[in-house]
């Protein structure tokens, strides 16, 4: 099925902007070895790389409190037993900073709320004066007539002890002789202390009487107050002054059922300030691991009487059994937006991680994309496209990757990237769902192809089997790093006729594009298992997962067993925007990092805009602008389904036999539209069918060498079956 060639007019929308243009993979590679090697080109590039991409702005790796480096032998995990010589909240600026701040909040709200309720207090040790004097008068009078030695002098009587009974009753005498001049010998110093200060100074015998009636009342009042109601009460702290104690999160982790009153956690470290916050680093008893306490942030929090929000575990790489648990003071989610550091950057180097966020204690969350795909998931307005952006817009800020940008939702949100993308679409009309199947396809073809070509390489030009900076910047080999952005990407996995292929295409792009250079960012505010499958979304290696309605939705985001593993995105409030959970569920160092929550950085439309112009100048000055970016007319050349393709293919090649073998089909293809199916292999075949509902099947058929048998392959009267249906759901 062959449909014209279209102009730019022929895309506009009515009401969205979506504009399209062809996928011009045009320059022809070389595969030859000793051209690659020997190419000035190659040599060329290589050292204009090593010159002119910055790739020493953002990495800032050493985040925080960390050790220092340290020799080979005491790397891995004696490593993070040292503890650091000069305390954390000593030796950064900010954390020092941020220690006092809470120091003079904690004083200075303290005295005031002590202050203010001086009058209150001065009435109450009054009203508990006269019953501490009673307290007192009886304390003495026992302590004066040694009352407490009666029963031991009763005992002597009651065992008819006279000897032991006169000993007892002696000293008795002894002491209340003795006590009772103690006693007189101090209230006759009062009153001629008294009485001298009256003769001597006289004027300031209004001062003394006064102050012996204040301590009288200080002292009697204490002595008098009732245990259940005490005078002074600890100031009522906000969480922002408040103090973390062992007592309370001991409490919190009994509370919570991580460890018992006679078992209780043990602390690896006094619990310190760090950040805006208190952190306790606490072993839970033996054969609890981390895992259990991050699932039990809720419980914690309530242990602590603090908003969950406010409460972070982590899991300590020492120990299976060490956490850190941070309690800030305030929500730090709520703070000021903080400006991505991109805004500013004038080039980006892609192969660098991409400054992402902050987390909760304020480092710097990277996101690396090398070798990995990113899916963002939310309910709608969370900041799933503000966050789509920030890679996108590295990308853009580096002129060696190729940029593909589709908007499923239609809007404006993605138009700066027209200034700087090989192709650009935005809506899901019938033309923008075509230049997406058509670029799909042709990056699904020069991705095996690239693979190919790799293979053919020496080792030192290709030395892993995969894409090399060197490699993706040498025109000639024409492999650049491609970075396809899909915002609401369940629009176009949604569509009757195309989302079944699209999906197939993005799985095999996912699975292996990023090896040979290829990169998905996909954003979709439809986190559910029908619409991104399994398949799918396992494939993409960097989870970003807002506010979402359901700890299943979190799971479709984030993987199965995210939720168990304490990673639950429903949790997350709607007040947050931008603020998600990063995972990284491959090889990639995101990985090792754990679900992080990150607050991302805000990338406005406006500083978009720049970004983009900038990546425009730099891909101008190096001749690196194609496709529409360039101005290149669009070419897009529409062309009907893989079903339709196939029942074309099979009307060829079987001729009255039922069906064909998936190799001849797959010849026939290649041979009707090599720029589309050119290195397509039986199972991207069958994943572009399946949602058709056409699977493969044994089918007697002739092989290309002639030979009758019985293989994979189609049988017409299932495609046909599919088409038909096809139409039936479109009408
Ligand atoms: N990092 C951030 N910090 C603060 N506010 C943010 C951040 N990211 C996004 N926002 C705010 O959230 C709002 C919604 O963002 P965005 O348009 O990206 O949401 P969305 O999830 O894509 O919405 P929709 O589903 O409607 O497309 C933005 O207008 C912006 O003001």
């Amino acid at each position: 099925m062959s449909r014209p060639t279209q102009t730019p007019d022929d895309l506009n929308d009515n009401t969205e902007v979506s504009n399209v243009v062809a996928f011009p993979i045009t320059a022809e590679p070389t595969t030859d070895a000793d051209e690659v090697e020997d190419s000035g080109a190659l040599v060329e590039i290589d050292q204009a790389d090593e010159v002119e991409v910055l790739d020493g702005e953002i990495v800032d790796e050493d985040e925080g409190p960390r050790a220092g480096t340290l020799p080979a032998e005491l790397a891995g995990p004696a490593r993070r037993e040292l503890l650091p010589i000069i305390p954390a909240w000593l030796a950064d600026r900010d954390q020092f900073e941020a220690t006092v701040r809470w120091a003079w909040t904690y004083c200075h709200h303290t005295a005031r709320y002590h202050a203010v309720r001086v009058p209150l207090y001065t009435l109450k040790l009054t009203a508990a004066s006269p019953r501490g004097i009673g307290r007192a008068v009886m304390t003495w009078q026992r302590w004066a007539f040694d009352t407490e030695s009666r029963a031991l002098r009763q005992s002597t009587i009651d065992a008819a002890d006279p000897s032991a009974y006169l000993a007892l009753s002696r000293q008795r005498d002894n002491h209340v002789r003795l006590r009772l001049r103690v006693s007189a010998v101090t209230a006759f110093l009062s009153a001629l202390g008294l009485g001298v200060v009256w003769l001597m100074y006289p004027d300031a015998m209004q001062t003394v009487l006064m102050w012996t009636v204040v301590v009288s009342i200080i002292a009697f009042g204490l002595l008098g107050r009732r245990e259940d109601k005490p005078i002074v009460k600890a100031a009522v702290l906000g969480q922002q002054a408040s103090k973390l104690t062992p007592d309370v999160v001991v409490r919190a982790f009994v509370g919570a059922g991580l460890c018992k009153e006679d078992t209780p956690v043990t602390f690896a470290q006094p619990i310190q300030r760090e950040g805006r916050g208190w952190l306790a680093v606490v072993d839970l008893p033996y054969g609890r691991h981390a895992a259990q306490a991050v699932g039990k942030r809720d419980s914690l929090a309530s242990g602590l009487n603090v908003n969950p929000i406010t409460v972070f575990i982590d899991p300590d790489q020492v120990s299976a059994r060490r956490v850190r648990l941070w309690v800030s003071d305030v929500d730090v989610f709520a703070q000021k937006p903080v400006t991505s550091p991109l805004a500013a950057m004038e080039e980006f180097d892609f192969w660098q991680p991409i400054p992402f966020g902050l987390d909760a204690r304020d480092r710097k969350v990277m996101l690396p994309l090398i070798w990995s795909s990113l899916l963002v998931g939310a309910i709608p307005r969370m900041g799933k496209t503000f966050s789509a952006r920030i890679p996108t817009a590295a990308a853009a800020l580096d002129p060696y990757v190729e940029l593909f940008v589709f908007n499923g939702k239609g809007d404006g949100a993605w138009r700066a990237f027209e200034k700087v993308a090989v192709a650009y679409g935005a809506g899901v009309r019938d033309q923008v769902m075509e230049l997406l199947v058509t670029t799909l396809r042709r990056m699904v073809a020069d991705m095996n192809d690239r693979f190919e070509r790799m293979a053919k390489l020496p080792v030192d030009v290709c030395p892993e089997a995969k894409l090399t900076p060197a490699m993706a910047r040498n025109k000639r080999l024409n492999m650049p790093l491609t970075v396809l952005s899909i915002d609401e990407v369940q629009r176009y996995l949604e569509h009757p006729e195309y989302g079944a292929e699209v999906l197939a295409l993005l799985t095999d792009l996912a699975k292996v594009g990023p090896a040979a250079g290829y990169m998905l960012i996909l954003a979709t505010q439809k986190p559910d298992g029908k619409v991104i499958p399994d398949s799918l979304r396992g494939q993409l290696g960097s989870r970003f997962a807002m506010k979402v309605m359901t700890w299943q939705a979190s799971d479709t985001i984030l993987g199965a067993g995210s939720y168990q593993a304490g990673m639950d995105a429903s949790k997350l409030s709607r007040s947050h925007k931008g603020v998600g959970i990063l995972l990284g569920s491959d090889d990639s160092e995101l990985a090792e990092q754990g679900g992080q929550i990150t607050r991302t950085h805000l990338l406005s439309s406006a500083d978009v805009e720049v970004m983009c112009d900038r990546g425009r100048a730099l891909r101008s000055a190096l001749g690196l602008l194609k496709g529409m970016a360039a101005g290149e007319t669009p070419t897009v050349e529409t062309t009907g389904s893989v079903l339709d393709d196939v029942a074309n293919a099979l009307t060829a090649v079987a001729g009255n036999a039922a069906g064909a073998h998936t190799e001849v089909v797959l010849a026939r293809l290649a041979e009707m539209r090599p720029e589309f199916y050119d290195g397509w292999t039986g199972s991207t075949l069958a994943g572009a069918l399946k949602a058709y509902g056409v699977e493969p099947t044994q089918v007697w058929g002739t092989t290309p060498e002639g030979e009758k048998k019985n293989r994979q392959g189609y049988k017409r009267d299932a495609v046909v079956a599919a088409q038909s249906a096809r139409i039936d759901h479109a009408r």
